[in-house]
């Protein structure tokens, strides 16, 4: 099967109206907003990656505003619509940019499917395999642990090297069945990781929603019940101390952090950072030596550092 999209080359002033417009009065079966700002700002929200923006396939100007209805839509009835919609919101002093609206088929069947070709086992090393929801994997030791994963909205698909270079550090400071916590933990990848290398108890926390329900199913697809969740900032509202605290986040949001560990860490304590851009390395340095932390390891893949810290030997 086929759906129609309507797709408008307009001005992100819009998108509400358009969207609701869509949606209640013309019965799409679904909207989606490209907005330029998006894809300017999406590597920086998201891990600092820089965006090459030539690379990105059909760039808004601005914003781009598709509309999707069944095939047998009057697509000349619904072009008219939309082109006498923006001409009213005009006529309210709102920018609707080019205005340039055009129709296409697409195949329905790609329309939930179509990213899950971007995800693909990851044989991670001796311990550990990320396998997403929809593939079979046998692993390739007899007791390598095999992470479930539907990456969904949020954050960490195993795929990124700040994650990878976070779970090198969890084998590495997991001597012993820890308690530990996963600050900013998106798909809950890093708490999965843990508990599946042998951690006693996990807390996961993110400020994000999407974090929050993508850990929790993707523990539940894990079959673990040894992952709580906590929807907060960095360990804001946390109560308790940890053997391992894992972070896989921007370095600016790491600065904020290092002052909540020495609260949150227990004696013999071991500390995972990654998400530091080689450049902003020596910040964290210096932020860890004045908290009376000291880097036992570190680690590098291209641009990305990740590092195991401990409290500083007397
Ligand atoms: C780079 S992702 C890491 C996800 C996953 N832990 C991984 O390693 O793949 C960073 C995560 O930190 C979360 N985050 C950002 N600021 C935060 C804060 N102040 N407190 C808690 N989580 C935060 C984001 O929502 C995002 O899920």
């Amino acid at each position: 099967m086929k759906l129609l999209v309507i797709k408008i080359e307009t001005s992100h002033e819009v998108e509400d109206a358009l969207d609701f417009y869509s949606q209640e009065h013309l019965n799409a079966l679904g909207v989606e907003a490209r907005k330029r700002s998006d894809f300017e700002q999406a590597g920086w929200l998201h891990d600092s990656t820089v965006v090459e923006l030539d690379d990105i396939k059909d760039l808004p100007e601005d914003m781009q505003f598709l509309a999707y209805f069944d095939e047998e839509a009057d697509k000349d009835d619904l072009i008219a619509k939309y082109k006498d919609k923006l001409a009213e919101l005009a006529g309210y002093g709102l920018a609707i940019g080019q205005a340039e609206i055009s129709a296409d088929y697409v195949a329905d069947q790609d329309w939930n499917t179509a990213w899950q070709k971007y995800y693909h086992v990851i044989n991670f090393s001796r311990h550990l395999a990320i396998v997403p929801e929809w593939e079979d994997y046998q692993p390739a030791f007899k007791d390598q642990a095999i992470i479930k994963l539907d990456p969904g909205l949020a954050f960490g698909t195993g795929n990124h090297q700040t994650t990878q270079l976070a779970m090198l550090g969890l084998e590495n400071a997991m001597t012993f069945p820890a308690k530990v916590a996963d600050v900013g933990t998106g798909s809950g990848i890093l708490a999965i990781a843990a508990s599946k290398l042998g951690a006693s108890e996990v807390l996961a926390t993110d400020i994000s929603d999407e974090s929050m329900t993508a850990a929790k199913e993707n523990a539940g697809l894990n079959g673990l019940d040894n992952i709580r969740t906590q929807k907060t900032s960095l360990l804001s509202d946390v109560d308790e101390k940890f053997d391992i605290i894992v972070a896989n986040i921007l370095a600016e949001i790491l600065l904020d952090l290092i002052p909540q560990l020495d609260s949150h860490l227990k004696e013999n304590g071991k500390i995972i950072f990654s998400g530091i851009d080689y450049l902003q390395l020596p910040k964290i340095e210096q932020a860890l030596a004045e908290n009376n932390f000291e880097i036992n390891l570190t680690m590098r893949e291209n641009r990305w550092i990740g590092l195991v810290i401990s409290r500083k030997q007397a």
